[in-house]
């Protein structure tokens, strides 16, 4: 699925979020939207979802205009939101349609590929943040979605578990071919992770550049290369430590 936003802003009681922000992507693309803390990326993606409409400017899923969440769009947020009072099985199979044991066995079939084969039955507050937030990626995958949205979804988890869980969304992306647009404040994620970049700086946020990341997968995370582009976006953001 193509995705374009042109010239989208957003003011929040007067006061301007977003200003003017226009990119297109490609279907299969990784697509990072980075910038440093309040210059309105999650402002962007709400926008870009259809979860808020209060915005001027467009936003156009494969050539058509759309003001709505639109159901090949799938969402994974920096928190998990499961429901805790269904079973981890229940909450991946909650949103679809049809039979009880069809959709079970769906659900069933993505927490395998998340590896949580064994922990259908159990509850979300058994579960460890990362475990958790397989939980999340297995339900917005069980959909089928054409287009995942990525609000800062590997944040709230440590070092270990969030590299685990990049490359899980790697694997992903590399057998169902999604498109997937990821807010980030994390350079070295957004570096590690996708084909381009749109960077945004100020307040409010505009598109301060956009950068193709020309680095053949699979990457690795110590390249010489992805630092150079590391040092680069650093310094257009001004900032001499990572960002956070
Ligand atoms: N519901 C709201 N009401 C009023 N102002 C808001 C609201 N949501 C966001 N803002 C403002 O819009 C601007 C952009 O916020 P946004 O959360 O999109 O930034 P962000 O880049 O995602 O930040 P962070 O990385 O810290 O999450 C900020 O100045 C923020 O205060």
């Amino acid at each position: 699925m193509s995705l374009q936003v042109r010239n989208v802003s957003k003011e929040f009681e007067n006061r301007k979020a977003i200003e003017n922000i226009s990119f297109s992507t490609e279907r299969g693309e990784i697509i990072g939207i980075l910038g440093t803390s309040g210059c309105g990326k999650s402002t962007l993606l709400r926008s870009v979802s259809g979860l808020d409409t209060s915005y001027s400017g467009d936003v156009l899923l494969d050539g058509q205009v759309c003001r709505h969440v639109d159901e090949r769009l799938g969402f994974i947020f920096q928190q998990p939101r499961l429901m805790p009072w269904l079973s981890v099985i229940e909450n991946v199979s909650f949103g679809l349609n049809g039979r009880k044991d069809e959709k079970q066995k769906n659900a069933a079939r993505y927490l395998d590929l998340v590896g949580l084969k064994g922990n259908e039955s159990d509850y979300p507050k058994q579960l460890s943040g990362g475990m958790a937030q397989r939980v999340a990626i297995a339900r917005a995958l069980v959909t089928s979605p054409e287009y995942l949205l990525l609000d800062e979804p590997f944040s709230a988890l440590d070092a270990f578990t969030k590299m685990k869980l990049q490359d899980l969304l790697l694997e992903i992306w590399e057998a169902y071919q999604t498109t997937i647009l990821l807010v980030t404040h994390d350079v070295e994620e957004a570096l590690y992770l996708c084909d381009r970049l749109i960077i945004l700086k100020g307040q409010p946020g505009t598109i301060d550049e956009e950068l193709l990341i020309d680095e053949p997968r699979p990457r690795s995370r110590g390249s010489a290369k992805l630092a150079a582009y590391k040092e680069h976006i650093l310094n257009r953001l001004e900032l001499t430590t990572p960002v956070n």
